[in-house]
């Protein structure tokens, strides 16, 4: 049942809760209802990875700078919930970005737990040397399909900086060190409005014909739709395959859910996420947080897809990190669990 948090303990009604809803508990794939399973809806994984993106997507929206030893035991916290992937800072400039100018220390400072990877953002090779030297072992570029947002954010055109990215991915691999590369503005940008599926197409055939394992498509602004998912990963499926592929949806406006089932159907198993609904990209201004964790745990439960990840010790974590940063959370489910505590 896992380390279930205090208020969810004390439930009255939580033995019963656990009954009738089974995707409460731990990862339950193979223990549904066979009436129940995702046989149901077509084209879905069986396994679906998720990429914690909590402690770098998540607290570099966050206003005040969160201090290193909280950022350190929330990963660590993190880090025992059966997650594999935690994305831990980015090697970026703190003049852009203050709020992970600690990067090196949290990087030195973290637990690395056998069987999770613990990628870092690099925008260029100063920031892989620095991420090396620090202890990193995987990296993520991040690239965008708008050129107004790829200007704004990492200040140059999408051209020059897939050269750059080609440097840091060609060093990478030289290293051993596997490369991710995210697409921003996926479906939308905060600049220019909508974005061609093809544009975005254009932008991660680069990224994977580079040597990036795996290509991040990303609603940077949460502006998208089960709609435009579709006709987005219609377009990037034919040039890249769907293992080589995952999406980061944003919630601006409650859609990322339906968003990610679309992907899973359209045979996407990576979904990036963070918890407690943290998140957003100070460069996409009127972006909300990314879809919560815990949310994105109990609806794959629900659909009886295996995670490996323990929804009771994401929501600690999380409750962890909310008062750290003195922030209610994001997260529907830990809002309905916590609620049902005192009721
Ligand atoms: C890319 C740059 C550095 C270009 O910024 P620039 O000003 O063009 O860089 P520069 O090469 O001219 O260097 C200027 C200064 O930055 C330093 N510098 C240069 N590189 C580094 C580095 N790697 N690490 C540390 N310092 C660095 C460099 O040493 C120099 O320092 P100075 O001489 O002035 O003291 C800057 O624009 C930047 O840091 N941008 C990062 C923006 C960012 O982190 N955004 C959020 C992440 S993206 C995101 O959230 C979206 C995503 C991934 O989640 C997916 C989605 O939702 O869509």
């Amino acid at each position: 049942m896992g380390n279930v948090p205090s208020a969810v303990k004390h439930c009255l009604s939580y033995q019963q809760l656990l009954r009738e809803h089974l995707w409460i508990g731990d990862s339950v794939a193979g223990s549904l209802d066979p009436a129940q399973d995702s046989s149901q809806f077509s084209g879905l994984p069986e396994y679906v990875k998720i990429v914690e993106v909590g402690p770098r997507d998540g607290l570099q929206n966050e206003k005040v700078i969160v201090p290193t030893d909280v950022k350190i035991e929330f990963i660590n916290q993190l880090s025992q919930t059966g997650l594999s992937v935690i994305e831990v800072t980015s090697f970026v400039s703190s003049k852009w970005v203050p709020q992970m100018a600690d990067h090196t220390e949290v990087m030195k400072g973290i637990h690395q737990y056998p069987g999770v990877r613990y990628p870092v953002l690099t925008p260029n090779l100063q920031g892989l040397h620095r991420a090396v030297a620090a202890g990193a072992t995987e990296i993520a570029v991040f690239g965008a399909a708008s050129e107004s947002f790829s200007k704004m954010n990492i200040n140059c055109s999408i051209e020059e900086s897939m050269e750059k990215f080609e440097e840091v991915v060609k060093s990478a691999k030289y290293m051993g060190i596997p490369a991710r590369g995210y697409v921003s503005c996926a479906l939308g940008c905060p600049y220019e409005g909508s974005i061609a599926p093809q544009k975005v197409t254009e932008v991660a055939k680069r990224l994977y014909g580079m040597g990036c394992y795996e290509i991040s498509l990303g609603d940077t602004v949460g502006v998208g739709t089960p709609g435009n998912m579709r006709r987005m990963l219609d377009s990037v499926l034919k040039e890249i395959p769907p293992v080589a592929l995952a999406v980061h949806c944003h919630d601006t406006y409650g859609q990322a859910l339906a968003n990610i089932l679309t992907a899973l159907q359209m045979g996407i198993n990576v979904v990036d996420s963070a918890v407690s609904g943290l998140g957003g990209c100070p460069y996409a201004k009127g972006a909300s947080g990314n879809v919560a964790t815990e949310d994105l745990v109990y609806m794959l439960n629900g659909l009886g897809l295996n995670t490996g990840v323990n929804l009771y010790k994401v929501m600690e974590a999380g409750d962890f990190i909310c008062k750290a940063v003195n922030k209610t959370t994001n997260s529907k489910v830990a809002q309905a669990s916590f609620r049902a505590s005192f009721e």
